[in-house]
């Protein structure tokens, strides 16, 4: 079953050449939205698309560049479009997700007092595989990124790795592929300075080449364009582009 991967951005947090590193994931019409990052309206409006396009939005933890749009698509999708979309979230997310990031600007007494006022919420528990829709499932990973923070890779029909923000895990990628059959690795890449909350490209680098050629760069500064041929068998995703995977 094959799925189009479109990168609405493939930027770092803070990058201003390329969008939040959020993706589109198409299952024969079906469209799940990974995260939705404080650019993540401006970059579906740039392809001519509207919220009204997606059916579905997983988010992977709980970082401005990953949720700082939720809370557009939340209200236009109620008030404009009168739809709950569905929310794909690790459990240990939902609370922090209404608390700290959408309560603020979102809770109306009496109207939107809570996440299942704005949200079809589907919480998910790690290394349990869910079905999205008949051609899409994902499993969370839980994988470290900020201590104390909770945040989750996942892996798209068991067989593509979707990093989200991670600290490098030779350890996990080589059991994805060796034992799991991951046949791509979609895998954030901080090039320069040290991994300290990210992984950085010189890690990736280390991968052997049997990881490394089915594995394609997101996540990136603005200098990628400094890094072409410079990164071993891997390729950049490259931000609007249509991917079959
Ligand atoms: N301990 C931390 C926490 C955050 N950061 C920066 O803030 C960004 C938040 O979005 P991100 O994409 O996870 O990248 C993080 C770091 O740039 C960082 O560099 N160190
Ligand atoms: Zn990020
Ligand atoms: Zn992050």
């Amino acid at each position: 079953m094959t799925l189009k991967l479109q990168m609405l951005g493939t930027g770092g947090a803070f990058a201003k050449q390329y969008y939040n590193n959020n993706a589109l994931i198409d299952d024969n019409g079906y469209t799940l939205m990974v995260d939705c990052g404080i650019t993540a309206p401006m970059a579906l409006h740039q392809l001519g698309a509207t919220f009204n396009d997606i059916d579905a939005v997983l988010i992977t933890h709980i970082h401005g560049d990953h949720v700082g749009g939720l809370e557009e698509l939340a209200f236009i999708t109620k008030l404009q479009y009168k739809r709950k979309l569905p929310l794909y979230i690790g459990e240990a997310l939902v609370q922090p997700l209404w608390e700290n990031t959408l309560r603020g600007g979102m809770y109306q007494e009496g109207q939107i007092t809570s996440l299942d006022d704005i949200f079809d919420v589907h919480p998910l528990k790690p290394g349990v595989k869910t079905d999205i829709s008949s051609g899409l499932s994902v499993e969370l990973i839980q994988t470290r990124h900020i201590p104390g923070k909770s945040s989750y890779s996942l892996y798209l029909n068991e067989r593509i790795f979707y990093s989200a923000d991670m600290v490098f895990d030779p350890a996990l990628l080589r059991t994805l592929v060796q034992d799991r059959g991951c046949e791509v690795i979609l895998h954030e890449c901080q090039l320069q300075g040290p991994g300290e909350v990210h992984t950085t490209l010189e890690e990736l680098l280390s991968l052997p080449e049997n990881i490394q050629e089915r594995t394609y760069l997101m996540h990136y500064g603005d200098n990628a364009k400094d890094y072409i041929g410079k990164t071993g068998l891997m390729e950049f995703l490259e931000q609007q582009r249509i991917y079959e995977l």
